[in-house]
């Protein structure tokens, strides 16, 4: 069993895209009020007073879409300085930024996860779903300039130096696995690390039921036939097993929480923007609200104990039913979990 040191932050659920194995239609309809969202003082208030000491120095910040958080470059920078913060992540859909890298990589963050599905912008539109209302009078909702934004916005954080720098692709049968060798030809002459995540039940069953999933392992053999794979040396943080096409400068991860288990090397816990925590991605059992512990008075030390207790029995909680790949309808949307 790994240690649990990682925790994932979701600043919050609101997103400027809908993708639509992310957040069913409507989702928007049930965003938390943002009084509910955890303060930026709650949010270090808990990682000083109760992640900290429990062993925790990883965090990724997530979202909905982080880039939408106000004052996140402020908060990058407070926690980046902790003195315990061994690893400063942020997973993003980048359509904010190329104004943002740079601020955000002076602020102290190094690591960036950024969701590309398509390198076809009429397939893009299709995935991220209908323009937000009011965006539609800006330039850039226009129709297909949105993947310009967000290439854009890839091109910036690879300029201003984040390395690595990591592409998520989550492959949805017949929506755009036929660009699987594009994507993945994506590393052939950049430093970059493509990953193919499979399809969750988790976000819009709708749609799980009605596409259904890609498995790694016919992803990788894609690729294999065309150049060849072999297994690569380099291990991130997270679930991804990582391969290389022989000869490339970047590499390929394979998420493969459906098809294989990777619970026994879990390591991380998450934390809502309304300050549920959360143990484990796809099973709801345990979750505590920190968020009415701190503003009913609960002293710091009686969270952490709570938060103690519910770290030793994470193992117990972690996801298990693999045979049917979920345990029934989630109450929460990938969104307002943060992946
Ligand atoms: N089932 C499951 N899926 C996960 C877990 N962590 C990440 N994922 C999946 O992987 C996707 C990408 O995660 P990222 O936010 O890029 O982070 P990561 O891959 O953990 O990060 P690295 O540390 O950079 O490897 C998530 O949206 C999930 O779909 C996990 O603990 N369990
Ligand atoms: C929920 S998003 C939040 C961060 C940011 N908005 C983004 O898209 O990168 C985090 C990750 O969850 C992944 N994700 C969302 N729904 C998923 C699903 N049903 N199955 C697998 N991964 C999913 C996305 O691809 C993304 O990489
Ligand atoms: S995957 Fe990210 S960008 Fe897409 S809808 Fe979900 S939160 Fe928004
Ligand atoms: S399913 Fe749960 S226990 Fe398994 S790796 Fe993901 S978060 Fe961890």
């Amino acid at each position: 069993m790994n240690p649990i040191d990682y925790l994932r932050i979701s600043l919050i659920d609101r997103c400027n895209f809908q993708c639509v194995y992310c957040m069913p239609e409507g989702a928007d309809l049930n965003y938390v009020l943002r009084e509910l969202w955890l303060s930026h003082g709650e949010i270090l208030s808990l990682l000083k007073g109760v992640f900290i000491p429990l062993g925790f120095t990883k965090f990724r910040l997530t979202g909905g879409e982080p880039l939408l958080r106000p004052g996140i470059v402020q908060l990058v920078d407070e926690i980046s300085h902790l003195p315990e913060t061994t690893d400063l992540a942020l997973t993003t859909n980048a359509f904010k930024l190329e104004k943002l890298a740079k601020p955000l990589y002076d602020a102290g963050l190094r690591r960036i996860n950024i969701s590309l599905d398509s390198l076809q912008p009429e397939t893009f539109e299709k995935i991220v779903g209908p323009p937000a209302t009011r965006d539609l009078t800006s330039e850039t909702a226009s129709k297909y300039m949105r993947w310009q934004q967000v290439w854009q916005g890839i091109q910036m954080a690879h300029q201003v130096g984040f390395d690595p720098l990591k592409l998520n692709v989550v492959v949805i049968p017949g929506v755009n696995d036929h660009e699987i060798l594009d994507l993945a030809a994506l590393t052939l002459d950049r430093n970059w690390h493509v990953r193919f995540i499979e399809f969750m039940p988790i976000g819009n069953d709708a749609l799980f039921t009605t596409r259904g999933w890609i498995d790694s392992e016919t992803i990788r053999q894609q690729i294999r036939n065309r150049w060849g794979l072999e297994e690569s040396s380099i291990r991130g943080n997270g679930p991804a097993d990582v391969f290389k096409i022989p000869g490339a400068k970047g590499t390929l991860g394979f998420i493969s929480q459906m098809s294989e288990c990777f619970c026994d090397r879990c390591n991380r816990m998450r934390l809502s923007a309304d300050g549920w925590l959360r143990p484990c991605l796809l099973n709801e059992t345990g979750q505590l609200n920190l968020r009415d512990a701190l503003r009913s008075g609960e002293a710091i030390e009686t969270i952490r104990d709570r938060v103690g207790a519910l770290v030793a029995d994470k193992p117990e909680i972690n996801f298990k039913m693999r045979e049917s790949g979920t345990t029934g309808a989630y109450s929460r949307t990938m969104s307002q979990i943060g992946g």
